[in-house]
């Protein structure tokens, strides 16, 4: 009981005294102070009436006269509504700003995320006055460079020439969205890419975003917003990418351009997760100011408060066919079934659809499919062109799809963090969702252990008549021969195709040395 207790107790001083987001009551917009009446019209026109407890929170500690004293640390279920927390104050309070310049920079892991982002920023920021930019690679640098820098399209060069700062070179947006290889890009190359002005960085999902390096994104963010007063400790200098071109975007002494004479604001950081770390060696990264932990009640993890948990339990060789009964006994609900790998979710999804008269539109969505299929998926996900989506951990974390009341974990999560975000597909804004676990008789105790690290939700058994999955034997048996036959053309012509392009290296590799 001792050891467990102090597992549970935060490391860090600062995480000790949380916030408690219970605490807040939903608050209706006519009643939250301060609220710029333009973006209550944008909110409403987005169907939003009051603001979500972790929003009012946040809205609490970065409105009013200490605004944004300290840095923020949100951890917050999934779904309560973390994205707009951070984007209504980020947005409140640039719309008094007088120049337009790159102030606000959110940084998230995939450009899925990236993307459903940017769409919460547009709903309210333009009501402001203020615009908002993507940096995620879905177009050409050059296009993407020219919507973020304000210049003569025929100019947007990628060559950053550290001399040649021409005034008419200014930011078009006055938050970015971005991942942080196209961030990187920018940073590195783009001429007239500058972050000398940014007021708030937030990192979202901080836990995935800390456990990768991408490029080194993080140290060399900090160092390039550390304002002059910090940059006598070089703390960070030595592990900057030789690459490093943009020295000239750090703050300068006091002033900013456009800002003569004011004093240029320390830079604001808001960490976000639903299952943030409390790893301290992690944390430190972030060089946070004075941080601020916000939190939902006291246990490690917490679940949504209408998601319902099941394990269905089954022999492993009768997973596709307990997985189609499932299917057919939800109806058509839009459902997420999460397997463990790419390759799985492909042979699944192939699968199922081979499954005759099963009447439900699925497709799959993975890490291996091109950016552009994947997007084209999702859209029709959304819009409801299809009901079910299989899909590799690449749909686990921060997509919000409407009216998806089903989640299936058809192979059990190795993490309980894994089990929490693909959980949270369902179940967001307060509605209610189910989340089933396929599961083998052996593998029932290592889940209940996992369920166990969570806020110990109880997780029944889920039945499903023996005969209805009986019935589905024949239809199972010729979707599996039809499942081998397209894995067998797959394969071979994939052959090919590795064959071809290794002729076609040789021979290139020949004119080569014939040229020579
Ligand atoms: N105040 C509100 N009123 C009604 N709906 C809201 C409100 N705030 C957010 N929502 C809706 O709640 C859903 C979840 O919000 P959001 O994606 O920000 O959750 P999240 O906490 O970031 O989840 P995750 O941890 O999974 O990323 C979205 O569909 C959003 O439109």
């Amino acid at each position: 009981m001792g050891e467990q207790k102090l597992k549970t107790v935060p490391v860090l001083p600062w995480m000790r005294s949380p916030v408690d987001v219970n605490l807040f009551e939903e608050c209706p917009l006519h009643l939250l102070p301060c609220l710029d009446s333009r973006l209550k019209v944008a909110l409403q026109n987005m169907g939003i009436s009051s603001l979500f407890p972790v929003q009012v929170a946040v809205w609490q500690e970065a409105i009013g006269p200490g605004a944004f004293e300290r840095d923020l640390c949100i951890k917050s279920p999934t779904g309560s509504g973390k994205t707009l927390a951070y984007a209504l104050p980020i947005v409140q309070m640039l719309s008094t700003r007088a120049v337009k310049c790159l102030r606000a920079l959110v940084v998230l892991p995939t450009r899925d995320l990236a993307f459903q982002v940017k769409e919460v920023f547009a709903a309210i920021a333009p009501a402001v006055g203020l615009s908002v930019g993507l940096a995620v690679g879905q177009s050409s640098i050059a296009d993407e460079i020219s919507e973020l820098i304000n210049r003569p399209k025929l100019e947007a060069g990628i060559c950053y020439d550290p001399e040649d700062l021409s005034p008419e070179l200014q930011s078009s947006v006055d938050i970015l969205v971005a991942t942080p290889g196209r961030l990187m890009d920018h940073i590195n190359n783009t001429k007239g890419f500058t972050l000398e002005h940014l007021c708030y960085l937030v990192v979202d999902e901080t836990d995935r975003m800390l456990r990768e390096a991408y490029q080194s994104w993080l140290p060399t963010m900090l160092q390039l917003t550390r304002s002059n007063d910090e940059s006598f400790y070089p703390r960070a200098l030595d592990v900057i990418p030789s690459t490093f071109n943009s020295l000239k975007t750090i703050r300068r002494f006091g002033v900013e351009r456009g800002f003569k004479g004011k004093p240029s604001p320390r830079l604001v950081k808001m960490v976000l997760s639903a299952t943030l770390t409390q790893d301290p060696s992690k944390l430190v990264q972030l060089d946070l100011h004075h941080p601020l932990f916000l939190t939902t009640g006291q246990k490690r993890y917490q679940f949504p408060e209408k998601l319902e948990s099941y394990k269905l339990i089954c022999e492993s060789k009768l997973k596709p066919m307990y997985l189609v009964a499932l299917l057919q006994n939800l109806g058509g609900e839009k459902c997420i079934v999460f397997t463990s790998s790419v390759e799985s979710t492909h042979r699944l999804c192939t699968l199922l659809n081979f499954f005759d008269d099963l009447q439900i539109k699925i497709m799959e969505y993975s890490g291996l499919q091109r950016q552009s299929v994947r997007s084209k998926t999702l859209k029709a996900f959304r819009e409801g062109d299809i009901q079910v989506l299989v899909s590799s951990d690449a749909m686990t974390r921060g997509m919000d799809v409407e009216g998806v009341r089903n989640v299936i974990n058809y192979d059990m999560p190795a993490y309980i963090k894994t089990y929490i975000h693909r959980a949270g597909r369902t179940a967001r804004a307060g509605q209610t969702g189910r989340c089933f676990t396929l599961l083998n008789e052996d593998g029932v105790r290592r889940f209940t252990k996992l369920l166990q690290k969570a806020d110990n939700k109880s997780c029944p058994v889920y039945s499903i008549p023996s005969s209805s999955v009986e019935s589905l034997r024949s239809i199972y048996t010729s979707a599996l021969e039809k499942l081998k036959e397209r894995v067998g053309l797959e394969t071979s012509r994939k052959h090919k195709i590795g064959f071809k392009s290794s002729r076609a290296r040789k021979e290139n590799e020949r004119n080569h040395h014939s040229k020579k």
